[in-house]
């Protein structure tokens, strides 16, 4: 494994690589590990001043991959045989070659051709505070919280890539050798790179998902007092904010943007800044157990059901689930799935409503049911379903306390990160965030409960119900006779 390299080493690699910093160096910050720190005092008294300029050829995206694989053909055979690669998985091969492998130069029997990542590579921590990288104790933390479900499923993603990457690496004497003999690396080094990857790739207009060496040592602020952007030659430029100054000892910053969740921010980060996360929490759909349709419904989906609900300032909650309105409604609404021949005599499971081939959108059931007669019951099923997913994650998260004890505080203390303080914060925020949602969907679930239609097909008034079969009677379970 390459060595780690002691910070101050950096403006070497520096001048090595034509990374320009002019007015910033790299430094510790507290409660953040490295960061940049203005050297001298900074104002855009004469233009925003350019604090960092990386060139084209540093820049790490999925086309650098490829190009990289064009000259080092050991590299070649381990992307290809990793088969349709995303630009995560190229970009995370490549660290991890790089991360294992000694620098020997293109033709070396024992090395990878080099090139700035190399050293850089180098620099980067051995300790990032992501969840997937916390012990069994302290994911136990994440008890009751949306994470739970999520970094669990994140763990067994990146057990399944390690172990493909160790069946292909078998027939690559090379890369068997580098990384599999001896357990010279493990599925804790996949994770680490991947928590690199998500915690330091940034997207760029031209270049898209990219690792960009040095400007991965600015940390969030959401009073950022600089930004970074892509020239049209493909350089990176960080540089100060217009109406910014920052005084010689103060961290230059940027922000990470406002998009992600607490959760996401947790997830992708291993911080949570409460004032830019945005209001939102995802969690998963199960289909109902009673529906004899509920996998081929999942096949058809194609991902995983999710809840996303959302509470913007001012309007409330809202949720977006395109899979529930399908998961709602049955053969005796009028859902039909089929199994149709294509012309090579392959076999292809197609979904239709009213008779009509709605597979290609799927994603578009809510508009699909809405012209029906029922879709005030459909409406009411869906309201009724999410509610009990609701109250349920609710109820998990009241009734999974902290567990202090569990907590193993010296593993804590060795990373530097308060997980308890991060972890409680998320559950707070979830927490109110389910108790609105839960009164806001008791509000919808009343009010459907009061319209005629819906009244009449479950029998409440005088007038005669429309018959309803027993599979409708089972979608109905969500507790509203
Ligand atoms: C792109 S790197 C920034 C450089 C990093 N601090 C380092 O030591 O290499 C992102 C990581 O920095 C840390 N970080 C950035 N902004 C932070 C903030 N506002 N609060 C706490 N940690 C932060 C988190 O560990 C995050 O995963």
């Amino acid at each position: 494994m390459s060595t780690p390299l002691p910070i101050d080493v950096l403006p070497t690699w520096t001048r090595f690589n034509n990374v320009e910093l002019d007015g910033i160096q790299v430094g510790q910050v507290e409660g953040k590990g490295l960061g940049f720190v203005a050297d001298r005092d900074l104002t855009t008294d004469k233009g925003p001043p350019t604090l960092l300029k990386i060139p084209r050829d540093a820049v790490l995206s999925a086309e650098a991959v490829g190009d990289y694989a064009k000259v080092d053909h050991k590299f070649r055979q381990l992307l290809e045989g990793m088969g349709h690669e995303t630009p995560r998985i190229a970009i995370m091969l490549y660290l991890l070659a790089h991360y294992r492998a000694p620098a020997g130069g293109a033709g070396s029997h024992k090395g990878i051709a080099s090139t700035p990542w190399t050293e850089y590579i180098r620099f980067l921590p051995r300790q990032i505070p992501t969840p997937t990288l916390w012990t069994e104790d302290e994911r136990l933390l994440l008890r009751g919280t949306s994470l739970e479900k999520a970094v669990n499923a994140k763990l067994a993603t990146l057990v399944s890539e390690f172990d493909h990457l160790r069946e292909i690496s078998a027939d690559l004497p090379f890369w068997q050798s580098l990384l599999f003999e001896g357990n010279a690396i493990t599925v804790k080094d996949w994770a680490l790179v991947d928590a690199w990857y998500r915690s330091r790739s940034l997207e760029l207009p031209n270049a898209g998902d990219s690792m960009v060496p040095c400007l991965d040592m600015a940390n969030h602020s959401d009073v950022p007092n600089a930004y970074y952007e892509e020239t049209s030659d493909g350089e990176v430029v960080l540089v100060l904010r217009p109406e910014s100054t920052a005084s010689s000892g103060d961290e230059v910053t940027i922000s990470y943007g406002a998009a992600k969740s607490a959760a996401e921010m947790l997830f992708s980060y291993g911080f949570i800044d409460r004032s830019t996360a945005k209001e939102e929490i995802t969690l998963a759909l199960d289909p109902l157990a009673s529906d004899p349709l509920a996998q081929a419904k999942v096949h058809i989906y194609g991902r995983s059901p999710l809840v996303r609900l959302t509470r913007a300032k001012g309007e409330g909650v809202s949720w977006h689930s395109p899979f529930v309105y399908l998961m709602c409604v049955n053969e005796e609404d009028g859902l039909e799935f089929k199994l149709l021949q294509d012309k090579a005599g392959g076999r292809e499971l197609r979904v239709f409503w009213q008779d009509e081939d709605v597979t290609s959108t799927v994603d578009d059931f809510e508009s699909h049911v809405q012209t029906h007669d029922l879709h005030s019951v459909f409406q009411l099923r869906v309201v009724s379903v999410l509610q009990q997913l609701v109250e349920a994650q609710l109820e998990r998260a009241r009734s999974s306390p902290i567990p202090e004890q569990e907590h193993d505080a010296s593993s804590r203390q060795a990373s530097g990160v308060d997980y308890l303080r991060i972890v409680a914060t998320l559950r707070e925020m979830e927490c109110s965030l389910l108790e609105e949602a839960t009164a806001s969907l008791a509000e919808q679930q009343a009010a459907l409960l009061l319209q005629d239609d819906v009244r009449v097909y479950l029998g409440l008034t005088e007038d005669v119900p429309i018959e309803k079969s027993s599979a409708q009677v089972a979608n109905e379970e969500p507790d509203f006779s």
